[in-house]
């Protein structure tokens, strides 16, 4: 009789031996169907995620954030900041990406994100400690496969306890028991929607005070403030690939294409908080910001694969000069990400403090 403890008992070389041995091996399962969450469940997840510089840095490269209060100590001082904090859409993507081996990791698609909101600046060092709370579940109609989870998540210092983010994020999860067909339509759109603006308005530059006066000449002749930004971003595999894993975000649709292959998008996806963060980037290159405040109603329309080519496209729907600090004011925008094909991937409202001009 074999030896099962020797290591030598099964020859790798033989493949039928090797197949069998693979296809009748149970597997450990990693992550959650849809089935496990109940309302009201909370998690704590566990992964050790310390924020550095070098993270914040290779996450701003790699998306075109550029803005120098996140890269230098001078102006940072200059800003407002005590010490050079890391940039908040790394914070964002450290904090969701330890939250997927407990929430996201069996696949399905990241579709929508509301109430961000950073509670303070936050620097290299800062250890990070994380809780989930599911706040619905319901089956899908549309896509019997696959359910829909909304969970609401707090990134905390793991040393102080305070909160530094928190958010609600809803994800379509794979259910372990689906119903027999998926009658789902990828990207199919609404039909209709409002007329157009016959006028289109873009601010003659990037403080407060050009947004302000936008926005009161669009009002005098019935148009809209909106404009695109001219920088692309092409998807490669450090932006795909790459930056997941570097926030531990360990969700199969980023850097398994073996498994991608027999899912709705057939390949592997960007991790969306790259999509959003690239599009963002593109928009402050654009204007004067002072602080990122809040994010509502973000959505994910449609994949973003390698090789795809994300652009920026913002409208602006409010200011407020009486928000924030004397120097900056609060202003609304609307941004879409979109792809070479003219295909929005991401929407969402922001609310930043934008400097004023003196
Ligand atoms: C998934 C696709 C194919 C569905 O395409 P579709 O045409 O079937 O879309 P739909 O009909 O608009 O939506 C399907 C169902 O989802 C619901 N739904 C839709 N949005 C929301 C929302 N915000 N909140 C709540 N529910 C929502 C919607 O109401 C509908 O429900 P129903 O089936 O019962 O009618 C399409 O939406 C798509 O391609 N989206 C892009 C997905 C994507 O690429 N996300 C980013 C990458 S994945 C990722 O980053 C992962 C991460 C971060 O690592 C990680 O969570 O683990």
């Amino acid at each position: 009789m074999t030896d099962w403890t020797d290591p030598d008992a099964l020859d790798l070389s033989d493949s039928e031996a090797f197949d069998s041995m693979v296809d009748r091996a149970a597997t450990r399962e990693k992550g959650h169907f849809f089935e496990f969450f109940a309302d009201g469940d909370e998690l704590a997840h566990d992964p050790g995620l310390r924020l550095t510089h070098h993270g914040s840095e290779q996450w701003m490269g790699q998306t075109l954030n550029h803005d120098p209060a996140y890269w230098r100590a001078d102006t940072a001082r200059e800003r407002g900041f005590d010490e050079r904090p890391v940039h908040p859409d790394y914070l964002l993507a450290c904090v969701m990406g330890i939250t997927v081996e407990d929430l996201s990791e069996k696949g399905g698609y990241f579709l929508g994100r509301d109430d961000v909101t950073f509670h303070q600046p936050v620097t290299a060092g800062t250890p990070l400690s994380v809780t989930s709370t599911v706040v619905d579940t319901r089956t899908s109609s549309s896509r019997p496969k696959y359910g829909i989870v909304t969970w609401e998540t707090e990134g905390r210092d793991r040393e102080t306890g305070e909160t530094l983010v928190s958010y609600q994020r809803t994800n379509m999860i794979p259910r372990r028991e689906p119903a027999a067909t998926d009658g789902g339509a990828v990207g199919e759109q609404d039909e209709g929607g409002p007329a157009l603006p016959e006028t289109l308005v873009s601010p003659d530059g990037k403080y407060f005070e050009d947004f302000r006066r936008a926005l009161d000449t669009a009002q005098e002749e019935h148009a809209a403030v909106a404009y695109r930004h001219e920088r692309g971003r092409t998807m490669d595999d450090q932006l795909v690939a790459g930056l997941p894993l570097a926030t531990l975000n360990t969700a199969r649709q980023h850097h398994n294409r073996d498994e991608m292959a027999d899912s709705p998008s057939g390949d592997i996806v960007a991790y969306g908080d790259v999509t959003r963060s690239i599009a963002l980037a593109h928009a402050r290159s654009d204007e004067a910001t002072y602080r990122e405040h809040r994010f509502a109603d973000e959505r994910f329309h449609d994949f973003v694969t390698l090789g795809d080519t994300i652009y920026g496209f913002t409208r602006v729907l409010d200011c407020d000069p009486d928000a924030g600090p004397e120097r900056a004011g609060a202003v609304t925008f609307e941004h879409v990400a979109f792809n070479q094909d003219q295909t929005p991937v991401y929407s969402g409202r922001r609310t930043a403090l934008i400097q004023r001009d003196t």
